[in-house]
């Protein structure tokens, strides 16, 4: 596979997407016509005040919520088409998640934990891949540990590793520095990075942090349930500049 054709590709997309909590009086529309896609091989970041759809946006697209309307895809398959089973399978086999909180178990040692969605799944890890994988973590000498021997930042790196264990279409990352100091989320953030160029993979990360989203390779930017702008090529003071102009000017600019 090139380069030129991962171009061209969509490892996640959402089309006119809306998404509505509650009805009447306590109606929110969380999502309100969004339409955004995630190309293969990219490290998307998702940016915009608090309460502006960026969760909300992230679940849908992951399958692990529904939209009131409009279309969520993870390649060609419209999540709308799948029963319940048939997402359970594809997020199991299509999709890694990263988030705040680690969620390792803390019984297992950390090889354990790595190849656990594979082990529930049944399926056989492909040892070269994880080989590779436990190298770009740099757990090497941490795999026979538990979780509790190992610090917040390595604890993260193992479900970084535990996510892109069974070379999922693309990861998802909700706020993954959100519990780390700055130094161990800022491991954990070119890790991701490095993930996504050296293994070809995709991610598309919730952050509140725009030193975090500078490590992405774009920017979108939700405000009000919409989509309002895109940045390439981020970096923070730009991002702050950004975010500070929904304060200044209201959402909606
Ligand atoms: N389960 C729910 N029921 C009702 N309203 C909800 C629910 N989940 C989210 N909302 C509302 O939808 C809107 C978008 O929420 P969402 O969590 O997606 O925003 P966010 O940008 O991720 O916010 P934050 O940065 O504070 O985490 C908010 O107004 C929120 O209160």
């Amino acid at each position: 596979m090139t380069a030129t054709v991962n171009r061209t590709r969509t490892a996640a997309r959402v089309v006119d997407a809306v998404k509505i909590y509650g009805k009447g009086d306590t109606e929110v529309r969380a999502l309100d016509g969004v339409s955004v896609d995630f190309p293969v091989g990219r490290f998307t970041a998702i940016m915009g005040p608090s309460g502006s759809g960026k969760s909300t946006l992230m679940h849908c697209a992951a399958g692990l919520d529904t939209l009131t309307s409009g279309s969520a895809l993870i390649g060609d398959t419209d999540l709308s088409a799948l029963d319940d089973r048939r997402l359970t399978l594809l997020r199991r086999e299509r999709i890694g998640f990263v988030f705040q909180a680690f969620n390792l178990i803390p019984t297992l040692t950390v090889a354990e934990n790595i190849t656990l969605p594979m082990d529930l799944a049944g399926e056989r890890a492909d040892r070269e891949w994880l080989d590779a994988l436990v190298d770009t973590v740099g757990l090497r000498d941490r795999l026979h540990h538990r979780p509790s021997e190992l610090s917040g930042g390595q604890q993260q790196r193992v479900a970084v590793a535990r996510a892109f264990g069974g070379r999922p279409d693309v990861v998802f990352a909700d706020e993954p520095t959100g519990n780390l100091d700055s130094r161990s989320g800022e491991e954990v953030l070119r890790l991701l990075g490095r993930a996504v160029r050296q293994t070809d993979r995709t991610v598309v990360m919730v952050t509140h942090d725009p030193v975090a989203a500078a490590h992405a390779d774009e920017v979108v930017f939700l405000a009000d349930g919409r989509l309002v702008d895109r940045m390439e090529a981020p970096t923070a003071d730009r991002v702050l500049d950004r975010l500070k102009a929904f304060d200044a000017k209201g959402a909606t600019t």
